[in-house]
Parts: structure tokens; C-alpha cells; sequence
């Protein structure tokens, strides 16, 4: 059992903490038809008229696939000593399974290879969204043919990189995946099906649960974790019925991945709010999903304040807009909601360690002036953010790491290039990576291993 840290000054982290920056495939690399790179359901929904902010698409991104050498430099230059990125997945098996796309492996090998070189320790997310369009064609999530196939995905990757890639992210954010790209239709694959969304969830907990097995036997002594977007429910009022509806919004949104992943089964009181959408399955799915983690990863931006609502069936929950700080994409700044996510999180379920995998905000930077980039809310959202969680490492949660989303400005899915999250300023015309001041400040807090004015 983690203990409380009482030994670490105010703002102090622990010597040996992971200190990254995030990234992920479809976002960043561009280069989409380079080097026998299938299709995926991100560029196939991305070419779609209307489904994006200005029709923006990742053909280009950020190009990192070529620039990648000096995209290590902006890490070092941050002086972390982890990174976090994902693998696409079309790059490796084009058409979903079956043929392998050597071209697709050696970049990532190329990749990993000049982190490891730079004393950046690599953390691999394998599915981050970008589904080959060959396996949407087969049925997508729905299909738990699916499922296999991302387990065969995850043997083919980590055969050829498990001997120095020793993190693991089997896929992330499961309920954006099922929810925004099944049920609301805003991310790829766009489709609008209620009744897809929950066999959608299961069959993404069985991918991971089939993978961790394969994972550890292809890179041995790694650590294996999932990445969850993780939203803290407040009850907006203090009666019984708006309690009642943040536990209904902590159970849809959290207690339905965290339980059957930490507890060996879907949470009770959901199942009967779920009714006839919970979908049939074999009991035997549950100890694949409940497979051993070394680590969860929390994606954290923002809570929710929530209250009961006559409409809105079944969760009969209404979001509730707080006064308060807000981002550019319309988030409440709230760094207590990380102290009592993290904390809860520990108590509840005890993960053996937690990484916050992704903690950042979009604002609207002005390019950049003689070479500065000045961007004061981000540094305050970072260092409000970072004291939570320092807080939280005081008080005993096992918090293992912190990897700021993002590296840099990139393809902000529907938003496009309209929302910019990163450490570094892209200019999207000449594609020049320039650091911000958010960027110089995390350089700091890193390289002293504690918050800085
Ligand atoms: O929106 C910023 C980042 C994305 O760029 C990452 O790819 C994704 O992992 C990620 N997740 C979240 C929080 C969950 C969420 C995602 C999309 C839309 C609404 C909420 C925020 N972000």
C-alpha cells in the first residue's frame, strides 16, 4: 500500500518521478500514404465534408513523420525523461490484420531507437484511435472479430520492439472511442448507434484484455497499463436527487471501465440503469478484461457538476455550467478535481500505480513575437495542476508519473487545427516548432524536480 509522502517539501516531487510530454499517431505524423500506410477511420471521416472544424484533416499534421529527429530535440530541450506517442496502426498491418508493412514497423523502430539514444524513456500507446478503415469495413468496434485483431496487432508491434519498449498502453480513452465514434457520431467513424455503444465498450475491454497476456510475453519485465478519461462528478446542489445524479455520471462515465478492469465485473446499479443496452456476453470476457495492470493511466482536463434532470433518459443528468476560469475548448479550470479524482482512485480501487497520461489545456496563442510565444494561463493551468497532484503524492496515492498534453500544437480531431494544447507553437504553414512560455517554465519544473515560480 502506497504511503503518504510527508518526507516531500511543498511542490517537491519524488526523485525517481516520470516527467513526459504526449503525443499520438493520426495528431502529429502526417505523411498518411508514405510508406504503405493503410487507411484509417480518422482519415477516411476526416475527408468527409463537414465532420471536421474548416474541413481540417491529418495529411499533414504536424509532419512529424519526417521530423522526427528534431522532435526529440524539443523533448530534450524539455529535459523529460519519458514520451509518450502512439502507434498507428495502419502503418503496421494496412489492411487491419494479416499483412505486416515492414516500412511501418522501421519508423517506430527508427523512433524508439533515437528516444532511447536522447535518455528519453518511451511509452507506447497502441491504440489511439485510428482504426485501419478495412477493419471498420469488416464492422468496426461492434465486431469482436475486432477485438482479435488488435490482440494480433499488439503481438506483431511488441515482438519487434518489446526489447526496449518496457511501457505499455493498450488503448486510450475507451469511452471516447465507444461514445463520440458510436453513439454521438462527432469522431470517426461518425456513426449515430445507441445500441452499438455498450457492446462498442466491451468489445474495446476485451482488445485490451486479450493484448496485456501477448504484451507480457513479448517484452518481459514491462509494465502494462490502459489510459481512461477519467471525469470527478460533483453533485451541483447538495439535495439527494443531484448526489444521486453524480453518482449516475460517475458510474456511466468511470465505474464502467474501472470495474470490470479493477473489480471483475460491470458496476450493478448501471447495469439496471442500462437496461436491455447492456449487451450478452460470456462470463469468461471478465477475466480477460480483468487482467493484472501495472499501472492505470488517467487522462485528466476538467470535472463535472452535475445535477438530476426529469429528461435526459436514462441517466436523467444535466451538466451544470460553474462559475470559474474556462479553456478554449470550453472546459472548467479546476485542478481540485484531479486532487479528488486521484485520491478517490486510491481508495476505491488501488491501483498498484497511476500515471496521469495526459494533463494540458487549449487557449488561443497569438504567433509567435521575436521568438517568444507568451501563454500565461497555460502555466497556470500546468502549475495548479502539478501542486494537486503533488498534493495528492503527499497524501499516499501512488502517482508514478505526469505527461503533459501536448508536445506540441497538433490535429485537434474535429477541432482540427483550431485548438492549439501544445508545449511548442506550430506555425502550420511553415510547419516551425517554437517553444512557448509554457514550454520554458515545464523545462524548469522538470529539470529541479519541483514547481517553480
Ligand atoms: O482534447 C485534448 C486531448 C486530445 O488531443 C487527445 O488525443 C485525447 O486523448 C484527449 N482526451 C481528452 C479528454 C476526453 C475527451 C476527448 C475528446 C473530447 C472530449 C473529451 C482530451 N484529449
Amino acid at each position: 500500500m502506497s504511503q503518504p509522502r510527508t518526507d516531500l517539501a511543498p511542490g517537491r516531487f519524488p526523485a525517481d518521478f516520470t516527467w513526459g510530454t504526449a503525443t499520438a499517431a493520426y495528431q502529429i505524423e502526417g505523411a498518411v500514404r508514405e510508406d504503405g500506410r493503410g487507411v484509417s477511420i480518422w482519415d477516411r471521416f476526416s475527408h468527409t465534408p463537414g465532420k471536421t472544424h474548416n474541413g481540417d484533416t491529418g495529411d499533414v499534421a504536424c509532419d512529424h513523420y519526417h521530423r522526427w529527429q528534431g522532435d526529440i530535440e524539443l523533448m530534450r530541450r524539455l529535459h523529460v525523461n519519458a514520451y509518450r506517442f502512439s502507434i498507428a496502426w495502419p502503418r503496421i498491418l494496412p489492411e487491419g490484420w494479416g499483412r505486416v508493412n515492414p516500412p511501418g514497423l522501421d519508423f517506430y523502430d527508427r523512433l524508439v531507437d533515437g528516444l532511447l539514444a536522447a535518455g528519453i524513456t518511451p511509452w507506447v500507446t497502441l491504440y489511439h484511435w485510428d482504426l485501419p478503415q478495412a477493419l471498420e469495413d469488416r464492422g468496426g468496434w461492434p465486431n469482436p472479430d475486432t477485438s482479435k485483431a488488435f490482440a494480433e496487432y499488439a503481438d506483431v508491434v511488441t515482438r519487434r520492439l518489446g526489447d526496449r519498449v518496457k511501457h505499455w498502453i493498450t488503448l486510450n480513452e475507451p469511452w471516447v472511442v465507444a461514445f463520440l465514434g458510436y453513439f454521438t457520431g462527432e469522431h470517426a467513424p461518425g456513426r449515430k448507434e445507441p445500441e452499438s455503444y455498450l457492446p462498442v465498450v466491451h468489445n474495446l475491454l476485451l482488445a485490451h484484455g486479450l493484448a496485456v497476456p501477448v504484451i507480457r510475453e513479448n517484452s518481459r519485465d514491462s509494465q502494462v497499463g490502459i489510459t481512461l478519461n477519467l471525469t470527478h462528478a460533483y453533485p451541483a446542489g447538495d439535495s439527494a436527487e443531484d448526489e444521486a445524479a453524480a453518482k449516475r455520471l460517475d458510474g456511466f462515465m468511470n465505474r464502467w471501465f474501472l470495474d470490470p478492469l479493477f473489480t471483475g465485473g460491470y458496476p450493478r446499479d448501471m447495469i439496471d440503469v442500462f437496461g436491455s443496452w447492456v449487451p450478452s456476453f460470456d462470463e469468461s470476457d471478465l477475466g480477460v478484461i480483468g487482467a493484472p495492470l501495472d499501472f492505470l493511466g488517467v487522462n485528466y482536463y476538467s470535472p463535472s457538476f452535475v445535477q438530476h434532470s426529469e429528461g435526459n433518459p436514462p441517466l436523467h443528468v444535466e451538466q451544470v455550467r460553474v462559475d470559474g476560469e474556462y479553456t478554449d475548448m470550453g472546459w472548467l479550470v479546476y485542478p481540485q478535481g484531479l486532487y479528488d479524482l486521484l485520491t478517490r482512485l486510491h481508495r476505491d480501487y488501488s491501483p498498484a500505480a497511476i500515471v496521469i497520461t495526459e494533463n494540458g489545456a487549449a487557449y488561443p496563442d497569438e504567433p509567435p513575437v521575436e521568438g517568444r510565444v507568451h501563454d500565461p494561463k497555460r502555466v497556470e493551468y500546468y502549475a495548479s495542476h502539478l501542486d494537486a497532484a503533488q498534493r495528492a503524492i503527499r497524501d499516499g496515492v501512488p502517482l508514478r508519473g505526469y505527461f503533459a498534453w501536448s508536445l506540441m500544437d497538433n490535429f485537434e480531431w474535429a477541432f482540427g487545427y483550431s485548438k492549439r494544447f501544445g508545449l511548442y507553437y506550430v506555425d502550420y504553414e511553415t510547419l516551425e516548432r517554437t517553444i512557448k512560455d509554457s514550454g520554458l517554465w515545464y523545462s524548469r519544473v522538470v529539470a529541479e524536480g519541483q514547481l517553480v515560480p
